[in-house]
């Protein structure tokens, strides 16, 4: 069950309960390029008392560097090496399968930067529209050509979709042997455009597989590999010394149950206290998995807890 973290469980020795934090990104810090306030003032304050705070995004739109920047402009205490953001995971995965060949990628260029640091070959990511003009039979026939150097695709989070990107991801997934990774299944953004839907890497995910009749591999949260990464590159964290905060129940506090950390959601985001309800009552194991430990209705009330917010 679900607690609040109020004064009585943080007096009850809530912070040195942990030694490490990952905190997720979109609707625990910032919500778009808006630093959700008291975030940041939180986030430092549990760095400055030596608590080693990790960033994880299922955002890949940008890299690690670009997060960095981020994070440098909005406020927030990094390093490089503390962001994983799936673009970075991407590259990860690839060069841990010894992937030699060329990439194609529906997504950002926050992929396309990481591939690049780590030397693997890609295909220009960008917009890819199909002209105006043209019956789209006689473009696709005349004009699209698949790279045969190509021998995985990832699908990521990519604003330029298009009918051509969309008839090369599923025409190179017609080799069994061609890697698909997604970086996440998020079916969509959560944005304070309360009258539109933002459709998020799920929606392409669903697409692809409609047609492909293919599965990727998920990279992102609530799959493992992110925290895989993670574990490998700090081996010595321990789970069960670790919490993990975020704002989504089928992502970040679905990770952190399946791999021991304790969980705080914070109301900033996708999920509410309803959504928690109804996974608390529900009978599938898996929405039983999706209830945090504790909530809180913003970062800034463990910083007001804490005592660096007034
Ligand atoms: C895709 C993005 O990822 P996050 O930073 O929350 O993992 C989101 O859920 O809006
Ligand atoms: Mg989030």
């Amino acid at each position: 069950m679900t607690k609040k973290l109020d004064a009585t469980v943080f007096h009850n020795g809530f912070l040195n309960s942990f030694d490490f934090v990952l905190t997720d990104c979109d609707g625990v810090l910032w919500n778009r390029n808006e630093a959700i306030p008291g975030a940041k003032e939180t986030i430092n304050a549990l760095q400055d008392m030596g608590k080693t705070v990790i960033f994880v995004t299922n955002n890949s739109s940008k890299s690690r560097y670009e997060y960095h920047r981020k994070c440098e402009v909005l406020g927030f205490k990094s390093s490089v090496d503390r962001i994983f953001p799936t673009s970075y995971c991407v590259a990860v995965y690839l060069k841990s399968i010894d992937f030699k060949k060329k990439v194609y990628v529906l997504g950002s260029s926050g992929i396309a930067g990481e591939l690049h640091s780590a030397g693997i070959p890609f295909l220009p990511v960008g917009p890819d529209p199909m002209p105006e003009t043209e019956y789209w039979y006689n473009w696709v026939a005349k004009e699209l050509k698949l790279d045969s150097e190509v021998g995985a695709v990832v699908v990521g989070f990519d604003q330029h979709v298009s009918y051509p990107k969309l008839v090369k991801t599923v025409s190179y997934l017609k080799d069994p042997n061609c890697v698909y990774i997604a970086t996440n299944i998020d079916e969509q953004f959560q944005t304070d455009l309360k009258h539109l839907v933002i459709p998020g890497t799920g929606a392409f995910i669903r697409a692809v597989e409609a047609v492909s009749g293919r599965t990727p591999i998920v990279l992102g949260k609530p799959a493992k590999f992110l925290y895989d990464c993670i574990k490998y590159q700090y081996p010595d964290l321990d789970p069960s010394k670790g919490i993990i905060i975020g704002d989504r129940l089928s992502t970040d506090i679905l990770l952190g149950r399946s791999t021991g950390l304790r969980t705080l959601l914070v109301l900033t985001g996708v999920s509410d206290l309803n959504e928690v309800e109804r996974c608390s009552n529900s009978n599938c194991e898996n929405k039983q998995m999706m209830v945090p430990d504790y909530y809180l209705p913003s970062l800034a009330d463990l910083g007001r807890l804490m005592g660096v917010i007034q």
